[in-house]
């Protein structure tokens, strides 16, 4: 999946399940060289990291199982930048990696639990709203003060940022906006985390 014309920075996507094609593609898009990650070994020389949607049960085991949770804690605690989204949220979370300080609570959308779609205005994300999909979408529940609430939808966090990591519970790799893959390339291109 690498993109060999690219010279721009490398960013991994985290590979084991779930939706992580469609990432790739938005990646290149914004001129970064990807990577599929599912070793430990594969989280070497990357400048930042995607971690898609998909279910976060068996996306756990798949980080147990290649020995994945420490290298992935390490990583973001680099400083690198990191783009959690859906699944890839929950997988951070207090209860699993515990690298955000928050609580998903999984399929938390009652009103409409398969899928749904919001614009979304995303405090920092220049360019007006923001078209989200949500796909059996967690929210996050409960947080600590180091994290920032980008985006809510009916008063529940759907867009958080701590550190490095952004994380959103819907899918911005399959609508074509790809201004949050964007953020991530550019500011791996900086080499600056946040
Ligand atoms: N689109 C998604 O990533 C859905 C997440 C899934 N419902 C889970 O709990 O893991």
């Amino acid at each position: 999946m690498s993109d060999p014309a690219g010279a721009g920075p490398r960013v991994g996507v985290l590979a084991l399940q779930g939706a992580f094609a469609a990432h790739a593609r938005a990646l290149h898009r914004c001129g970064a060289r990807t990577s599929e990650v599912r070793t430990p070994a594969g989280l070497q020389g990357l400048d930042a990291l995607v971690l898609p949607g998909g279910e976060s049960t068996t996306m756990m085991l798949g980080i147990a199982r290649e020995g994945l949770a420490e290298p992935l804690r390490a990583f973001a605690a680099s400083g690198r930048p990191v783009l959690a989204t859906c699944a890839g949220l929950i997988v951070l979370d207090r209860e699993r990696l515990g690298v955000l300080d928050l609580r998903c609570a999984r399929n938390a959308f009652g009103r409409q639990l398969h899928s749904f779609e919001e614009d979304l205005e995303l405090a920092g994300l220049d360019g007006g709203p923001l078209h989200a999909v949500f796909i059996r979408a967690p929210w996050v529940a409960e947080h600590g003060p180091a994290v920032e609430v980008l985006a809510t939808v009916d008063g529940h966090p759907v867009a958080v940022r701590q550190g490095a990591v952004t994380g959103v519970s819907f899918h911005p790799e399959l609508t074509g906006d790809d201004r949050l893959h964007a953020a991530l390339v550019a500011r791996a291109a900086a080499g600056t985390p946040g």
